[in-house]
């Protein structure tokens, strides 16, 4: 990849940086040979040139930013005048080394980070990544393919019927050699409706395999970055870059340029007559079945129904109901938030008590007191400490949740952000998330002032207490809101334990409140 030759007394005086997720995927793509003709990271006017026109300084045609950005202490070591010698080590998330950059380009981000530039090279393989056996470079992949054609499709969703149908008729018609991708970067779910874990979406995809034209299958550790036309653009660059003279376009359409011809798959539907999939309007409406949305797949899943053979081939139904198994078998994170004496710890008690009565799933209660007594012990109350707590809260009840369990939660988690992040990571898990905003009112919450400290936070003895001198900023995006003003505890208790039956997270007979 990278004709220079680095000195070991070099690296091992190098600083290390470990970057973050996204940079990491594209560190990889970069030591693949899978981004060529770029062979590093860019400086800042590169990235800028770049998301202005879409082209490099040196008239490269490129969609978007490739950057890493590292701490200014990380920065401030690389101080040798010789770019050559100005060397970082890239570490993995366990610490070991995997790459070295060649600092070309130092450029200030604001008073705290430092966008570095410049040619990467590797030190040693990847160890670690799921699925690290179907990752190839792209002179390994090209060694596989029976055809001088090669047609690429981003499977960045499982494959029914109808995508599979869709294939074998685009592959058939080009005579050409398949190549699937399966995206393994960050934020592969955005936007998505059936969100799975980056191991569960390469299963479901494996589980195809068998119903593949001639198929060569990778993992590709792609990102997304948000935008869909470079996203587009910059996925059909690395096919390129693996050898793919066409793409499937996907159902947010791709871009082709770079010598890869973009094809735009027909409108299938499934023909009752002889179960087969052929364009929709060959076929007389009576007869006429159209694939399922992937709102409603989500929905059959979820409530535990099983998806049509007709639509979905039973190996790869097998593996979605394993990754996405009926919401009264799934994870969740049940998540109250509100001010301190909203009703937060009485309700959330008496949840997890009525479904420990109730017997039919596994339910642990982080209750406020014993996660700052142990989880969160030596923690104040600053906003970075409150940010820690939550998250560390979001954590431990995120690995409940991936166990199938139900971890019911209640700090008062003031920050959107940190709620934010929460819902991420037991997402990530496979799991839901339901917030419950505890919206008592300020003035309610004082009045009761069970244990006393609003009456000393106004006397001004605690200081940053929440709603009176530290913010509360209200959730928007809570699943479920109860003001606590006017009803017993009881009734609190029984709106979220009828919540989760009506969302299909309970069995619905069974659960009775005294
Ligand atoms: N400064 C300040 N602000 C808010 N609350 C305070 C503060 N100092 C102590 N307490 C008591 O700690 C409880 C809140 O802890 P949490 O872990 O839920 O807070 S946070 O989510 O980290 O913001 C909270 O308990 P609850 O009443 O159960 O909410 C308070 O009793
Ligand atoms: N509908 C209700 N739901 C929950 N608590 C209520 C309700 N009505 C009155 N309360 C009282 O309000 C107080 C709430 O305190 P707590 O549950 O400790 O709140 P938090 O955990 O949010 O600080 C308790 O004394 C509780 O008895």
């Amino acid at each position: 990849m990278s004709d220079w030759v680095l000195p070991d007394e070099v690296l091992s005086e190098a600083p290390s940086h470990t970057p973050l997720p996204h940079e990491l995927a594209d560190l990889e793509l970069l030591l693949y040979g899978a981004y060529s003709p770029l062979r590093g990271f860019m400086s800042e006017a590169e990235a800028r040139s770049v998301t202005l026109t879409g082209v490099l300084p040196n008239g490269t045609a490129w969609p978007v930013p490739v950057t890493l950005d590292v701490p200014i202490e990380v920065a401030r070591k690389l101080d040798n005048p010789d770019p050559k010698r100005r060397v970082l080590r890239i570490t993995d998330p366990e610490g070991a080394p995997v790459a070295a950059v060649e600092c070309h380009s130092l450029d200030a981000l604001g008073p705290d980070m430092v966008r570095v530039g410049g040619p990467v090279r590797r030190i040693a393989d990847a160890a670690h990544g799921v699925f690290i056996g179907l990752r190839a470079t792209p002179e390994q992949a090209k060694q596989t393919y029976s055809k001088p054609r090669v047609l690429a499709l981003v499977a960045d969703r499982p494959l029914h019927r109808p995508q599979l149908a869709q294939l074998v008729r685009a592959a058939h018609n080009l005579a050409a050699h398949v190549l699937v991708m399966i995206p393994t970067g960050d934020e592969i779910n955005g936007g998505k409706v059936l969100k799975l874990p980056t191991a569960a979406l390469v299963r479901s995809v494996l589980a195809a395999k068998d119903r593949l034209p001639t198929a060569t299958v990778l993992t590709v550790p792609l990102s997304r970055r948000g935008d869909r036309l470079r996203d587009g653009l910059l996925t059909a660059k690395v096919a390129a870059a693996y050898g793919a003279t066409h793409i499937m376009a996907g159902p947010e359409g791709l871009g082709g340029g770079d010598g890869i011809r973009s094809m735009v798959p027909r409108d299938l539907a499934y023909d009752t007559r002889d179960g087969q999939w052929r364009p929709i309007e060959d076929i007389e409406p009576p007869f006429r079945r159209t694939s399922l949305s992937e709102a409603e797949i989500a929905d059959m899943l979820d409530r535990g129904f099983g998806l049509p053979e007709w639509h979905t081939p039973p190996s790869v139904a097998a593996e979605l109901r394993k990754a996405r198994p009926p919401r009264r078998n799934r994870g969740l994170v049940l998540f109250f938030t509100g001010l301190s004496g909203s009703g937060k710890s009485t309700i959330s008690r008496g949840v997890y008590e009525a479904l420990l009565e109730d017997g039919t799933r596994t339910v642990s209660l982080f209750d406020g007191d014993v996660v700052r007594r142990v989880l969160s012990s030596g923690l104040g109350f600053s906003r970075a400490d409150r940010s820690t707590n939550v998250r560390r809260i979001g954590y431990v009840a995120a690995e409940v949740a991936r166990h199938g369990g139900i971890g019911v939660a209640a700090p008062i988690a003031p920050y959107d952000a940190d709620r934010v992040e929460t819902r991420r990571m037991a997402e990530a898990t496979g799991a839901d998330f339901v917030l419950v905003h505890v919206s008592t009112p300020l003035e309610v919450c004082e009045s009761r002032d069970r244990k006393g400290l609003y009456a000393k936070a106004r006397a001004g003895q605690i200081p940053e207490f929440t709603g009176i001198s530290d913010p509360y900023e209200e959730p928007r995006d809570a699943e479920l809101t109860i003001d606590t003003s006017d009803m017993t505890a009881g009734e609190a208790i029984e709106q979220v334990v009828e919540f989760l039956s009506e969302g299909g997270w309970l069995e619905p007979v069974g659960l009775k409140i005294a």
